[in-house]
């Protein structure tokens, strides 16, 4: 039986303009399961970062309720949520006078006391990401001192020293070239493999997203799906989305080709 780490009923997502609700995507129902890594794939503009900032709880849900262990996450106190997800968001860069190591380290905050003093399990944790995440080199550099590829690596490397059975990532490889794109997918799919963390990502990688998912989220103009690349539904549903004149998915080679 699948480990249900979070569940998502009947939510409706958008935004309060002018005290009026303005919905983005409708009917949204799914589990995500312990271990697994799953893309959250959707054109420009249909809702992908909505969606993560709703489950981080970063903006309240029009409709429908989000769980972890059965409790809806509106009970719970922002330090309380931050032990059970870690987001990454590209537009959350860090405190450029700190270091790589400094920065990995502020992960650990939702577990230190109001001095933020680091225990020896703080530094083992610390420890263990940076090894995940190839940053270990890193550790004296100042942030503003990095490539874009080394402080995705850095931002993914403190979310994992926040230890959280979730990780939320919204693009994680956008400005990066093929080669560190492929990289923090790999780091990605180890991390699910090694830590049993559950790990979703936004991405318009669709070809990366295909080959390295365990399933797909889709998310389109109030429609939602979710499930594994190969069930018909989705396959569908990816033509629906994406295929143009320029590109096309083929489901026996379950790429899109361009
Ligand atoms: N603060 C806001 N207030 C009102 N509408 C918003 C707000 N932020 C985003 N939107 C709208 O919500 C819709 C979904 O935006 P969102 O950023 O979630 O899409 P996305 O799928 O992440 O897009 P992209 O792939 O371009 O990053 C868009 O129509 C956008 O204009």
């Amino acid at each position: 039986m699948k480990n249900v780490v979070l569940k998502a009923t009947g939510l409706n997502i958008g935004y309060a303009v002018s005290k009026k609700s303005i919905s983005i995507c409708q009917q949204i129902n799914f589990e995500l399961y312990k271990g697994e890594l799953l893309c959250l794939l959707g054109r420009n503009g249909s809702g992908k970062s909505t969606l993560l900032k709703t489950i981080a709880k970063m903006l309240t849900p029009i409709e429908g309720r989000i769980e972890i262990n059965e409790k809806s996450i509106e009970t719970l106190a922002p330090k309380e949520l931050a032990k059970f997800i870690a987001v990454v968001l590209t537009e959350s860069i860090p405190e450029n006078s700190l270091t790589v190591y400094e920065t990995i380290a502020l992960g650990r905050q939702p577990y230190t006391n109001w001095l933020g003093k680091l225990s020896k399990s703080d530094i083992d944790i610390i420890e263990n990401s940076m090894l995940l995440t190839d940053t270990n080199n890193l550790a004296n550099k100042l942030i503003h001192q990095l490539s874009d590829g080394q402080l995705q690596r850095v931002m993914i490397a403190r979310a994992l020293t926040q230890d959280t059975p979730i990780i939320l990532l919204d693009e994680p490889t956008s400005h990066l070239d093929i080669h560190h794109k492929i990289n923090i997918f790999k780091i990605l799919s180890k991390i699910c493999k090694e830590t049993e963390k559950t790990v979703l990502i936004s991405t318009h990688e669709i070809n990366l997203a295909l080959k390295t998912s365990d399933r797909l989220l889709l998310i389109d103009q109030e429609k939602f799906s979710v499930g594994k690349s190969t069930n018909g539904v989705i396959q569908e549903n990816l033509m629906t989305i994406f295929n143009s004149d320029d590109i096309r998915y083929d489901s026996h080679s379950n790429q899109f080709i361009f």
